[in-house]
């Protein structure tokens, strides 16, 4: 299968997605996702592969969420990006995900890393959200799943502040599984997919599909909150954040609260 905005590899009973958009720190648009979506359910239902990692090229970025060069997104979904349906997929294919958080894991990006069964980071990886700060917010597996690794406070700490967190925080947290120096983070990834491959592939997925039990109902509260996103993105409230982004300043979202 072509891909445009990502690689997809299979080595060994590994399956790598890598998304391919460094000149952007690897953010999506609606075509990335539909291309991920696409390798997921690639990876996830090929009985030759166990694990599944996702990465982003390079050594400055996993992913920095959706891409805000160009405007509103215009593809599928709700809000113009099949965000849904790719977190979905995340959950939903019976191989575990692991995250390799190279760099910056930021907005989306973090909610990726977030959704992951699990994360291994460089040293060098800083994570965080961004939304608050450019007129977005992923309000499902993006807040009450991070509340569920972090703790409530902490999430809401993420979220209001918009601060970002070293690996080492983030491992603190709860946030990714180990930090390893950048040098070392393929061998690690290596590592424990080497370990999940001895098990059994039906015992893992029966593991996973009853960790993600536990917390279904938030992929409801994310469906229900999309509608609500998508008329906020119409308010000048919202637009001043991506504006501000793009023009290199800092927002005025005072102005336009109604
Ligand atoms: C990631 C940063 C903290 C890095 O800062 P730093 O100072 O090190 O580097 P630069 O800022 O100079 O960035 C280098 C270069 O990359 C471009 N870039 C980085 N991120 C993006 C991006 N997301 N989109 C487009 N371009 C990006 C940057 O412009 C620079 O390019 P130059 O040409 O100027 O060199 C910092 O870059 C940063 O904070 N980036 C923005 C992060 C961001 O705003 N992300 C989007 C948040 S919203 C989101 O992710 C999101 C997720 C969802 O799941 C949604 C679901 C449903 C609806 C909406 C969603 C949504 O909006």
């Amino acid at each position: 299968m072509e891909f445009k905005d990502i690689i997809y590899t299979e080595d060994n009973g590994v399956a790598t997605i890598t998304i391919n958009r460094p000149q952007v720190y690897n953010a999506f648009t609606s075509n990335t996702c539909e291309e991920l979506i696409q390798a997921f359910s690639l990876a996830g239902y090929n009985k030759d592969v166990g694990v599944v990692v996702l990465t982003g090229t390079g050594d400055k970025a996993f992913c920095t969420g959706s891409d805000q060069s160009g405007g509103r997104h215009k593809g599928r979904g709700v809000v113009g990006l099949p965000i849904e349906e790719l977190q979905s997929i995340i959950r939903d294919i019976p191989k575990p995900v692991i995250a390799r958080v190279n760099g910056y894991a930021i907005g989306g990006g973090n909610v990726l890393v977030t959704l992951c069964d699990l994360a291994i980071a460089s040293e060098t990886a800083q994570l965080g959200q961004v939304g608050p700060k450019v007129g977005s917010v992923d309000p499902g597996f993006g807040t009450a799943l991070l509340a569920r690794l972090a703790g409530d406070k902490r999430a809401r700490e993420i979220w209001y502040l918009c601060r970002r967190y070293s690996a080492q925080q983030a491992l603190d947290w709860g946030l990714v599984n180990a930090v390893v120096p950048a040098d070392q983070l393929d061998a690690e990834v290596k590592k424990w997919c080497d370990e999940i491959l001895q098990m059994s592939p039906t015992a893992i997925a029966l593991a996973k599909r009853s960790f993600n039990m536990d917390n279904e109902n938030i992929r409801g509260i994310g469906a229900f909150a999309m509608q609500a996103l998508a008329m906020y993105y119409d308010t000048e409230e919202s637009k001043e954040g991506g504006n501000a982004f793009r023009e290199k300043r800092k927002p005025e979202f005072r102005k336009y609260v109604k």
